[in-house]
């Protein structure tokens, strides 16, 4: 019989070789693949907009006005114990490079479908009563034969001091997103010929509303070999899941997550993108809130490896916590 994944699989292949538009989602373990063709998609049940390709824009000219956003994170001493097993197994050589996510509880007054029309994010995701997505992070590009993908990795508040160059400059993040192309170019080589670093360490702005964060990027391309032209579907095999949102090598670093997260990411750091009869774009299923009977869960995480401080990820998740919304007027805590 066929499973979820096999039929999504065959969906993409075949919509991809005959050219018909369509946009999807993978979770994170690739249990519940979603595969729409565009004409089947209602504006009640799903709204996107992936970098341009959407049915429903950024409400830009209208006025939001006040809200509130109150989240719970974890206490450190909970979360802890699990950056601990995560260094334990990095020292003992399981992994290099391990992405820690955690769910932490929010409050807003706010509805899913306003954060979705009122967010500034280039990849923007709501599935009614599911969750929404406002991604700064894309996966992986397909526009002719070439691929490309980019991953992100590195993280700072740009209102610390010279935060470019404190970020770029500094050793351990270095690292880490040397490992993460690495990791990319690796996967890359296994659907394309002739991989190379198109771009090394380049900056994106992320803009919450109380704060802008600074991310460090790369551009890694390669020329897609003839089995994947117009096969989505098996391309995605091949390369999910992302390696920005695991770690390296993936297949222990995937245990290790499982062990020290013990929650279910779901749809989080899964995929989103789409195919416009053309070209074919994807994003990482980062900033998610998710409905959990009723109660909404933000999901984040961040790269640790055996240079991180427990103090400072910990930070780092909970800054991730965010709406991003530009214009403001006033925040109620
Ligand atoms: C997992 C998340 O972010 C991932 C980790 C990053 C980092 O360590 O700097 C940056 C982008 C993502 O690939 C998240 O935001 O929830």
């Amino acid at each position: 019989m066929e499973n979820g994944l096999d039929t999504f699989t065959g969906n993409l292949n075949k919509w991809g070789n005959e050219g018909i538009p369509f946009v999807f989602l993978v979770d994170y373990k690739m249990q519940k693949p979603l595969a729409w063709k565009l004409t089947d998609i209602h504006l009640s049940e799903i709204m996107f907009d992936l970098n341009g390709f959407s049915n429903q824009k950024r409400k830009v000219d209208s006025f939001l006005g006040d809200f509130s956003f109150h989240k719970s994170p974890i206490s450190f001493e909970e979360y802890e114990p699990k950056f601990n097993h995560v260094i334990g197994n990095i020292r003992a050589g399981n992994s290099f490079l391990l992405n820690l996510s955690l769910p932490t509880p929010v409050e807003t007054n706010l509805t899913f479908k306003e954060i979705f029309e009122y967010s500034d994010a280039p990849y923007r995701f709501w599935l009614k009563d599911q969750f929404v997505c406002f991604s700064p992070e894309i996966f992986v590009r397909v526009s002719g034969n070439r691929i490309s993908s980019f991953p992100m990795k590195g993280t700072i508040d740009a209102s610390v001091p010279d935060a470019e160059n404190v970020i770029l400059s500094d050793f351990k993040e270095a690292a880490e997103h040397a490992t993460i192309v690495d990791l990319i170019r690796n996967d890359l080589s296994m659907v394309a010929e002739k991989v190379w670093v198109e771009r090394y360490r380049y900056i994106d702005k992320v803009q919450a509303y109380d704060k802008t964060l600074l991310q460090v990027s790369s551009e890694v391309a390669g020329i897609l070999s003839n089995d994947f032209n117009g096969n989505y579907g098996d391309l995605l095999l091949h390369l999910l899941p992302a390696g920005s949102i695991t770690g390296a090598p993936k297949p222990s670093t995937l245990k290790i997550i499982e062990e020290a997260e013990g929650y279910e990411r779901g749809y989080y750091t899964g995929i989103m993108g789409y195919f416009d009869g053309i070209n074919f774009e994807s994003a990482v299923m980062i900033r998610f809130i998710e409905n959990q009977n009723g109660k909404m869960v933000f999901k984040s995480g961040g790269g640790i490896t055996a240079l991180s401080n427990a103090r400072g990820e910990y930070q780092e998740l909970i800054d991730k916590v965010y709406l991003p919304f530009n214009h403001i007027p006033h925040v109620v805590y």
